[in-house]
């Protein structure tokens, strides 16, 4: 690829659909605390913060207590342990790769593009759906929510992939679904490009103003 030596891309909503299992996995966890359901689009506009923030949603959603209240509540840490095995179980259920992820990816890694995901999905997640889906071995560098003390859309994740391969912010590309991701890569000085497709709160991707809007991610063997 003649524009770019470093890619980074965000996970839900980027490369896998993730969102069904998600719902899945905690509405198993609600149920085994005698709790109501929540529904598709709940959960759809809920990701982007990560899997365990979704979860502090969910809970404030149900119980009608704030979410700040939620995260230091007791039932928080009661109910993870039984979040984390639901979502375990799901894992790979009913999520999957989006259309040309798995070819692209390999593409640009003959290429000897250096590819990194960065996400705000906490590193135990995020590892069961790259193993799931068979993407582990193709990125060069993991970034999830718990990896530095702060997440996207603070440039911390960014600023330290492009240290690592030393790329200069021009020669490198976000890849994303979100207004975080937008916010993230601008932070950073990286140019972004975002796929209509993902979770983005409910908002269209054009009102992020990304660099471009792509189909889908084959657009960059091309770019
Ligand atoms: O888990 C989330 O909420 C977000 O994950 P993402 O950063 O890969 O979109």
């Amino acid at each position: 690829m003649a524009g770019f030596d470093l890619v980074m891309f965000d996970l839900d909503g980027t490369l896998v659909e993730t969102a069904p299992e998600i719902l899945d996995a905690v509405n198993d966890a609600l149920r085994r605390f005698g709790l109501p359901e929540v529904n598709q689009q709940q959960v759809d506009d809920w990701i982007g913060h990560g899997t365990l923030e979704l979860l502090v949603k969910a809970l404030a959603q149900v119980t009608g207590v704030e979410a700040a209240v939620v995260r230091s509540s007791a039932l928080l840490g009661q109910i993870l342990p039984v979040y984390n095995l639901a979502y375990n179980a799901r894992c790979g259920t009913r999520s999957h790769l989006y259309p040309q992820v798995l070819e692209t990816l390999v593409a640009l890694r003959e290429r000897g593009v250096k590819l990194a995901v960065v996400t705000n999905k906490e590193g135990r997640y995020t590892q069961v759906v790259l193993d799931v889906h068979g993407l582990t071995s193709l990125f060069d560098l993991v970034i999830s929510g718990d990896t530095f003390p702060t997440k996207k859309p603070d440039p911390a994740g960014v600023a330290h992939a492009l240290a690592q391969f030393g790329v200069a912010p021009g020669r490198a590309l976000f890849v994303g679904d979100s207004s975080i991701d937008a916010a993230t890569a601008r932070a950073a000085q990286v140019p972004v490009w975002l796929l209509p497709y993902g979770y983005n709160m409910g908002q269209n991707v054009q009102s992020c103003a990304p660099d471009r809007v792509i189909a889908d991610i084959s657009v960059l063997l091309d770019a």
